[in-house]
Order: structure tokens, then sequence, then C-alpha cells
């Protein structure tokens, strides 16, 4: 099987992203991580673009242990003597050296003709191949370029001895099936093409870099040149590890081999995104948050009995420590029923079916649940089925800057029968307390009362613990809802039922409205 090369371009391309600037610790650090990651070439920089760039290749070069680093150069003898500057001292000295061949870019951009192309390329590999033990060189725009004036210039650069040639889609504009027969077309027709080896680097402008590279290796290149979380010019580069993974996961089909040693990929992009910033997408492909993750009850139920129904990649495999399954108001129960025994608890399953509900009401209101509130939801059903004399079925509370508090309360009584009542308060707490306790009928005091939130933001739920007196006996309650006041409701009458529980003989007499 053959093996294909990866050529990062992070520190390079991936820096001309408009607004990235990225100092020289940074990109030294990124270029170690790139590394251990094992990519086999690390563009670090433009040399003779500015002296920042100058001094971080020569660090880079200086300091990285395995993979070779490269520098960019136009096809000027002074860029090129530069670049050796600042490589001279690496493992193996790689120059890469540009000029576009597109009709387009040599007429307006360049004002020369294709012959002045060829002349110039011709002498600058053979100048840079006094020095450098590689010398790559791009025919920038190929993928606009005559396939005619490519095989041409291509056969003439060859003669002069380079050793790599990419053929870049500059400006993302080919399709997959096209870059695969360019490809193809030139590796058939380029005299000595056997001999070198053939670079693809392909642009996002059309959502189609990490295809078109793709497509490239199949088409017979050995090299690709890609980014971390595809950051670059316009809309960016191909992905390093969108590539990476799909040549792995699909290796029956691309049948190449590749030295990256992919559980540093997590890492990798993290650095990248933490160092420029770049937020990466949630459902950005093997690096996004989301993409081990699943929310929908039939993906869950799936993942659960056999990961492979739904994952074609192991988190592990990426460096993710695991899948995620997302409780939300689309799961279902087998996920549920999984978390609750995460948690540690194994309740019968009427007990678990209550908590299930409780928890879709929950999911239905809340953005996100996290497992403090499915903790909250086990904890409260436990308090809730110790002791049900009285039943909380519904609570409307008028509120407002005029007027005063009124709660108006429909509960189910010890006697199995329903009941309502409506009382005001100096505060919608009160209001709530004030009618529960009509509907209870004696005299409760309430001693301590506390409100927190389970988990953060805010739609978090609201757990209230309150201690309450009656009759010489004392007894804490907790209610655990959505709303604060449902909470406080929910809190009290749970007190209630303990107390009742405890002592069935001096059960206050059920009230009003029964
Ligand atoms: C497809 C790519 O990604 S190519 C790499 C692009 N990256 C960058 O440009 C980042 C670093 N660039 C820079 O810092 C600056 O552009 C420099 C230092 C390289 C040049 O700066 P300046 O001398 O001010 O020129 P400027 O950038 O305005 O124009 C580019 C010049 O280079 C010429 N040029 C473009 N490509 C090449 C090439 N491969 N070889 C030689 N000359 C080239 C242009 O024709 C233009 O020449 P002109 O001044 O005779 O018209
Ligand atoms: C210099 C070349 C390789 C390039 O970055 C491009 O064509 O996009």
């Amino acid at each position: 099987m053959r093996r294909v090369e990866f050529f990062d371009t992070t520190l390079r391309d991936g820096e001309q992203q408009p607004g990235l600037n990225l100092n020289r610790e940074e990109k030294l650090k990124i270029a170690k991580q790139l590394d251990r990651l094992g990519v086999d070439i690390i563009e670090a920089g433009f040399p003779a673009s500015n002296d920042a760039d100058f001094t971080s290749v020569q660090q880079i070069a200086r300091a990285v242990q395995n993979s070779t680093v490269t520098g960019l150069s136009r096809l000027v003898k002074s860029d090129i003597d530069t670049t050796w500057e600042a490589l001279k001292e690496s493992r193996n000295p790689r120059i890469h050296l540009f000029i576009a061949t597109s009709d387009v870019h040599i007429k307006h951009k360049l004002n020369m003709t294709q012959e002045q192309v060829i002349e110039e390329s011709v002498e600058a590999v053979r100048y840079a191949k006094e020095r450098f033990s590689v010398v790559q060189w791009s025919a920038e725009d190929a993928c606009r370029t005559d396939w005619g004036f490519l095989t041409k210039i291509m056969t003439e650069v060859i003669k002069a001895g380079v050793d790599v040639i990419n053929l870049p889609d500059t400006v993302g504009y080919t399709s997959p099936s096209e870059i695969k027969a360019m490809f193809q077309f030139l590796k058939e027709n380029v005299e000595g093409a056997e001999n070198i080896t053939l670079s693809s680097h392909c642009h996002d402008d059309l959502g189609m870099a990490v295809a078109n590279s793709l497509a490239a290796v199949e088409g017979g290149a050995d090299q690709v040149e890609c980014t971390i979380n595809g950051i670059g010019e316009r809309a960016g580069n191909a992905s390093l590890e969108e590539i990476a993974v799909a040549l792995h996961i699909r290796e029956d089909y691309y049948q190449v081999k590749q030295n990256l040693h992919l559980p540093e990929i997590k890492r990798t992009s993290s650095l990248v995104s933490k160092l420029t910033g770049n937020v990466v997408p949630g459902n950005k492909a093997i690096v996004g948050s989301n993409a081990f993750a699943h929310e929908s009850g039939i993906h869950q139920d799936g993942v659960l009995k056999e990961s492979t129904t739904y994952e074609i990649i192991t988190p592990e495999l990426v460096g993710v420590e695991t899948n995620k399954l997302v409780l939300g108001k689309l799961s279902g129960k087998h996920a549920f029923r999984n978390k609750v025994l995460e948690l540690g608890f194994d309740p019968p399953d009427e007990e678990l079916k209550r908590v299930f509900k409780a928890f879709k009401q929950l999911a239905n209101k809340k953005k996100d649940i996290s497992d403090d509130d499915i903790f909250a939801l086990l904890a409260a059903d436990k308090v809730e089925a110790e002791a049900k004399a009285y039943e909380l079925l519904s609570l409307q509370v008028n509120v407002g800057t005029h007027n005063i508090p009124t709660a108006t309360i429909t509960m189910k009584m010890p006697d199995g029968a329903e009941a309502q009542e409506a009382a005001t308060g100096s505060g919608s707490v009160e209001a709530v307390y004030n009618t529960l306790e009509r509907m209870v009928g004696s005299p409760i005091r309430l001693d301590d009362y506390r409100i927190q939130s389970v988990s953060g933001g805010e739609d978090a739920l609201a757990e209230v613990v309150v201690h309450v007196s009656y009759n010489q006996q004392s007894s804490i309650g907790r209610g655990t809802a959505h709303d604060v006041l449902e909470a406080s409701a929910y809190a009290y009458v749970n007190a209630v039922n303990r107390i009742l529980a405890e002592a069935p003989a001096e059960q206050p007499e059920p009230s009003i409205n029964s």
C-alpha cells in the first residue's frame, strides 16, 4: 500500500486567515504539537516576507525533532537565500517555491508570459537545488491552468531537478472528479512524473477542499497540504483532521497508509483553536463538540446496544475520551435509564417511569439537562414516593407591582378528593404557604426556607428546602421544579406529608372545599 504524506501549512497558509496573528511562542507550541501528531512536513512560514517569520521559521527548524520543516519562497534569489538561512540547520532542509501558472494570474498579476514563467521556475529550482536537499515547486492556481501548459512547465521543472510538485486549487474552484482526472492525466503525461512526489493543496471556497484533496489522492497525489481545523485564507484550507480520519476509516477504499498519530488530533485542534481564538463549531467533523454526541432516543438506543450503529469513528481514535449521550427532549427511556444507572440509582420500573415522565416535562422547558438535574429529579421522586397524603395538582399565583400576591392551589387531599383554595400574602411565596396552610387546616410554622439552583444557567432547576414544625414535631421538606414558586409549594407539601407519615394518629383534618 502506498503512503500519503501530510504537509501541514497551519503556520503559513493557515496564518493567512484574515485577522490572525500568532506570535513566536505560539507558533513554536503549535509546531511542537504538529511534530507529536506526526505530520511529515511543517510549513512554518514565509521567511523572506518579514523578520518575525524568518526568526520563527528558524526557531521551529531548530526545535522540531521528527517532522521536516519548510518555508515558502517566491522565485526570487534573495527569497531563496533568506529561506536557506532560516532552514539550513534543520534536519532535512526543504524549500517551497511557487509561481502562478493560470492565464489570469500570469497576465494580470505577474504581467509575464508563459515562457517567462517556465524560465524563472527552472532557474529558481536549479538555484534552490544547489542548497536544499528537497525542492518543492507549486503551480499556484493549477486547477484553473490549461493542462497542456501544466504538462509543459512540469516537464521542465522536473528536468531542473525538482523533488515535489504541488498542484494547488488556490481559489477552491475545482470538483472531486475534475481534480482526480487532472492528477491522473499529469501523472500519465508528464515525463518523469513517476520520479517525483505529486501534492495537492485545496481551498474551501465551495466547501469541497477535503473532498477534492481525497479525490486528488485517488488520482495519484502522494502528499496532501492542509491545516488544522481547516483555517486559512478566505474560507480556509482543507482540514487535516478530516482528510486524515477519512483516509484511515476508509483505508479499504483509498488503499493508502499515513504516518499520523491520530490520538493527538483532538489535542492539536484544541491548541490551534485556543491560540488562534477560532472557535471550532460544534458540528465540525472529527473535532466539533458534537462529533461524538447523540441526543435523539433512537440513536442513543442504537449506540447503547452497539456503538457502530451510529458511530463510524471511535472517540479514542482521535483522542476524545468518550462519546456523549446528551439527555434532552428527544431522548428516550433507554438512554435515560443508562444515565440513572450511571448516577448510582437502580429504581424499580414504576419509579423509573415516573421520573422519566418528570424528566420529559423538564426537558421541554430546559435546554441543557445536567446530571445534577437528573439527580434532583430522582431525589425528589424518592421523597414524594415516601409519603403522599397531600398531592399538589396545580398552582397559580398572581403577582405584580400594584396588586396583592394571591395564590390559588388545587390539591389531592388525604381522602383522595380534590380541593381548591386561595389566599394572599405579603409576597408570592407567603401567598403560596398561606394557601397551603389553609388547606392542611392546621397551623404549620415555617422555621426555615432555603432556595438554590441545582445546575447552572438561566434555565436551572430550583431546589427549595424547608424546615416546618407542627404540633411539637418538626420536619424537612424538599421540592425541585423549574419554577421557584412550584418548588416552594412542593417542599412545603413534602414536609407536611412527612410529618403525617411519621405520626399517622395526629393527622391534621383535611379542610375546606374537599
Ligand atoms: C497563494 C498564496 O497563498 S501565495 C502566498 C501569499 N502570502 C503572502 O503574500 C504573505 C506574505 N507576503 C508579504 O509579506 C508581501 O506580499 C511580500 C513581502 C511577499 C511582497 O511584498 P511587496 O513587495 O510589497 O509586494 P506586494 O505584496 O504588494 O505584491 C506582490 C509582488 O510579488 C509578485 N509575485 C507574486 N508571486 C510571485 C512569485 N511567486 N515569485 C515572484 N514574484 C511574485 C507580484 O507580481 C508583485 O510584484 P510587483 O511588485 O512587481 O507587482
Ligand atoms: C503557495 C500555494 C501553495 C498556495 O498557498 C495556494 O496556491 O493556495
